[in-house]
């Protein structure tokens, strides 16, 4: 079996190689002369799978992409072509719902504040949304949800609309989808208007996919002096981003919200396990037989510890600032993609255990972290 994989997707040929030959290519370069004779295809977010793409593709039969986003892959054309496809849902879900979390405790010790009594509006509450509101439910915030196609499908017992939440939120993040059509397009869900009535020091966060924020409406509201604090993981345009807008963004990053060690191995391990499931094998091979141990992996809370170190914490295990000096210092030398592919590893809260936490065990339990 001949398997064509992303060169920058982790453990590949540790989860793969019982199936067949792994070859790695480039996801921004894949021509379609590279899938004559392939069978299996891993992709991530930056290849687009269509047509175009799969003409010459003779004998594959399974795609997968170890993403959670699929608006890169044409599944009604896989289907027609009775081609296999997995995604990967909720792989990286932790690490998006971290990066949110780094971006709040960072801005809180930049403004001098806490996230006390705040209005947290999320947008979007599959896997990723869903996640973040779990770890925010110990703090004392009021979260406000939308997600519309979730709550006409009665999957949702609250529900915010868009514009109420919008009014109310003192901080706003985003988990849809990029869906361009329909009554629920996310496509500049964040128009110019709505952009331009949010209120002052709102916290705009957007994680899910770049064309969800209009980028220039957005540009033009900061220059007109709108006062937000704006943190971007994803761009429209990427890899050629709207860098103009950088001044105006807090945290800037390359698409890596969910670039965590854990969250890109799951990917690649949910696509392994499809693969055994279409090929009716046994899954013999655990992500824990692959990760290697974290640089860091305890923390012991003294006495004195108090809520207000909890940023030293969470940054201890990840700072959402390190990413945004990566960006800032090295996107014009090194461009986008090239950042994202060398991105330096990130561990999640789960692989510190904290030990003499004491009344912070569930607070600390909450966010992710082992307590002991
Ligand atoms: N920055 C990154 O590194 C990164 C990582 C993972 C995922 N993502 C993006 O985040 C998105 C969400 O990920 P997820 O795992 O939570 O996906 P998910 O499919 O589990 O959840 C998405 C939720 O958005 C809801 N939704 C759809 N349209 C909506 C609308 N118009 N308004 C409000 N809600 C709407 C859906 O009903 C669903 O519940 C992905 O589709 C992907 O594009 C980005
Ligand atoms: O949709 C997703 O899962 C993410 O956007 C993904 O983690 C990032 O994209 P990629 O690294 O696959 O290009």
């Amino acid at each position: 079996m001949k398997i064509l994989a992303d060169q920058n997707m982790p453990l590949v040929e540790q989860f793969f190689a019982d199936f067949g030959e792994v070859t790695r290519f480039d996801g921004r370069t894949l021509q379609s002369e590279q899938l004559i004779d392939v069978d299996v295809l891993l992709t991530r977010s930056v290849t687009s799978v269509n047509e175009a793409l799969l003409i010459h593709a003779n004998k594959l039969c399974y795609v997968g992409t170890a993403t959670i986003g699929v608006d890169h892959i044409d599944t009604d054309l896989l289907k027609q072509r009775d081609i296999a496809f997995t995604s990967a849902p909720g792989c990286n879900a932790v690490a998006v719902a971290e990066y949110v979390i780094s971006s709040l405790f960072a801005l809180c010790q930049e403004n001098a504040c806490t996230l006390e009594h705040k209005t947290i509006g999320i947008v979007g509450v599959g896997s990723i949304g869903s996640c973040l509101r779990e770890k925010l439910a110990a703090f004392n915030v009021t979260v406000l949800v939308c997600d519309p196609p979730k709550y006409e499908a009665g999957q949702l017992a609250e529900h915010t609309d868009i514009d109420e939440l919008l009014s109310k939120a003192d901080i706003v993040t985003f988990h849809v989808p990029l869906v361009t059509t329909g009554k629920h397009s996310t496509l500049h869900l964040m128009n110019k208007a709505r952009l331009a009535a949010l209120k002052p020091g709102t916290i705009l966060i957007n994680a899910s996919r770049g064309d969800v924020v209009d980028n220039h409406a957005l540009l033009e509201i900061m220059r007109a002096g709108a006062k937000l604090d704006v943190v971007l993981d994803v761009w429209e345009n990427e890899p050629s981003i709207l860098t103009d807008l950088l001044e105006f963004v807090r945290y800037a990053s390359v698409h890596i919200a969910g670039h965590t060690l854990e969250g890109k191995a799951r990917g690649t391990q949910m696509l392994y396990e499809k693969l055994c499931e279409l090929k009716g094998v046994q899954t013999g091979k655990a992500l824990a037989d692959f990760l290697p141990v974290p640089a860091l992996t305890q923390v012991t809370l003294q006495e004195t510890f108090s809520e207000a170190d909890l940023g030293q914490l969470i940054h201890l295990v990840y700072d959402v600032r390190r990413d945004d000096g990566i960006l800032r210092c090295n996107l014009a030398s090194e461009g986008f993609d090239s950042l994202r592919k060398n991105y330096p590893i990130r561990r999640e809260f789960s692989t510190v255990k904290v030990l003499d936490a004491g009344a912070y065990s569930p607070l600390l339990q909450g966010l992710g972290f082992v307590v002991e």
